[in-house]
């Protein structure tokens, strides 16, 4: 059967997104298509790499092409920031935050980074965390970055996480408590400005608990794509959680969700629950500020203890790593969500066609080839392109778990491959999903 490129076109009103409800096409996601040799070459304005939601899409794709006879390739042209952005190469920025201290906010952190990372993501870890900078400890770092010949930091890394922390830049003598503002302000941007983050999927950022100046700092000089909010369920946690809720809304930030921890104590002894910071906290809030709900993470003397080897446990598979797993890819989906919305022009918590402007936001479905690209540019946006190629499945756990020993030097084979392979812009793989950069 021959086939046009506008018949094909059409048929993707087929894929409908998960997320949002409304199918791929009416959304301005697909941006180009060509058929060249029995192989259908569809571009995508996707930007969640190892996203769940936007690899069943890639799928679903597949289905609806093979109906053709056709083969499919899959293209991601990612919306780059323009020059403003500090971070060029970086392309979601994911905050967590708390309202008040001790509720497991870096613990949800260093999970999120690490779990993103064992499903093949590239990731950085920031730790922002002023007044408690536990980061390095909790993933097993002891080393301190290097610098470069004009003084750029450069991140260490644990289980393929680049990570940089207050605390390599603090003395160990230095109180926090008494760092003046502009002080703070200025470390803190250095983090962030002043390490070779190279190119990273996500970079997630540790804040430090509350609503203060050093939060709005970070939200002023970061292009935050969206902000995890971790709290424990009981009432002054959740009326500190409102205080943040409304500190992100105020800087159009995004909330991507709630993360409740410490929901419940499951009794190895008595096999009962006890809930012993209350209950329902996290999903009142939720259904208030119209948020999602994305985990509640029971208290489980497992996850301490993992975090106190520095080896998160998410890494591992037992029980206690569930939860994060499940953090891990609504986080994911959710940053997809908002960056497909955001593409489309509409809400993601109220997606609804009637909001929807012509599907040609940034590609050139109608105008071919150099309209397309010209069009990327007249936004300002660098095109990365990456290609989908088959489903990812989580690197193994123990491998992951033995880079840590070596402590700074702790690259392991998977991220050295990498990073030859964005050196000469070849297709990089990992996770079972090849992705190719051109930079
Ligand atoms: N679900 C959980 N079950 C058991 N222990 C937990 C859980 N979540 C966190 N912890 C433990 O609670 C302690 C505090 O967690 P964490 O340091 O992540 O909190 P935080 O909100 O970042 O604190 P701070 O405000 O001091 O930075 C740690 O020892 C951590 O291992």
């Amino acid at each position: 059967m021959t086939v046009s490129e506008s018949q094909l076109r059409e048929r993707l009103r087929m894929v409908d997104d998960p997320a949002l409800g409304i199918d791929i096409l009416s959304l301005g996601l697909v941006t180009d298509i060509r058929i060249e040799d029995g192989v259908a070459n569809i571009t995508l304005a996707f930007n969640a790499p190892y996203a769940t939601d936007e690899m069943a899409m890639g799928d679903r794709i597949r289905e609806v092409v093979a109906d053709f006879g056709l083969e499919t390739r899959l293209s991601v042209t990612v919306p780059q920031h323009d020059g403003s952005n500090p971070l060029p190469g970086v392309r979601n920025v994911i905050a967590v935050s708390s309202g008040k201290g001790g509720v497991g906010k870096t613990t949800v952190a260093t999970n999120l980074a690490t779990g993103l990372a064992d499903a093949g993501a590239r990731v950085g870890l920031l730790d922002g965390d002023i007044y408690g900078p536990n980061v390095p400890k909790m993933v097993g770092i002891d080393g301190e970055p290097g610098i470069t010949d004009d003084g750029t930091l450069v991140p260490p890394e644990a289980y393929g996480v680049k990570v940089i922390s207050m605390a390599f830049l603090t003395r160990e003598d230095d109180d926090p408590a008494v760092l003046r503002g502009p002080m703070v302000d200025k470390i803190l941007i250095q983090l962030i400005e002043e390490v070779e983050w190279g190119q990273l999927d996500y970079l997630v950022v540790d804040l430090p608990p509350g609503t203060g100046d050093a939060q709005l700092t970070l939200l002023q000089t970061l292009p935050v794509t969206g902000s995890v909010v971790v709290t424990t369920p009981e009432e002054v946690a959740i009326d500190d959680v409102r205080k943040g809720i409304e500190m992100f809304r105020n800087h159009n930030t995004p909330v991507l969700g709630i993360a409740e921890n410490m929901s419940a104590y499951h009794c190895p002894d008595c096999g009962g629950e006890h809930t012993l910071f209350g209950s329902g906290g996290g999903r009142e809030v939720a259904e208030k500020y119209d948020v999602p709900l994305l985990e509640e993470i029971p208290m489980n003397p497992e996850i301490r203890t993992r975090s106190d080897d520095g080896a998160p446990v998410v890494l591992w598979d037992t029980d206690a790593s569930e939860p994060f797993e499940d953090l891990v890819e609504s986080v994911a989906n959710r940053i997809g969500a908002i960056n497909r919305a955001d593409v489309a022009g509409i809400d993601p918590d109220n997606p609804t066609r009637d909001e929807l402007t012509t599907p040609t936001t940034y590609g050139g479905l109608e105008n071919e080839d150099e309209t397309a690209s010209a069009s990327a540019t007249d936004h300002g946006e660098s095109s990365a392109e990456d290609t989908l190629e088959a489903e990812a499945t989580p690197d193994a756990v123990e491998e992951d778990a033995d880079s840590v020993d070596d402590g700074d030097e702790s690259e392991t084979a998977d991220a050295d491959e990498q990073d030859d392979d964005e050196a000469d812009g070849e297709t990089r793989s990992f996770g079972g999903l090849d992705v190719s950069d051109r930079q």
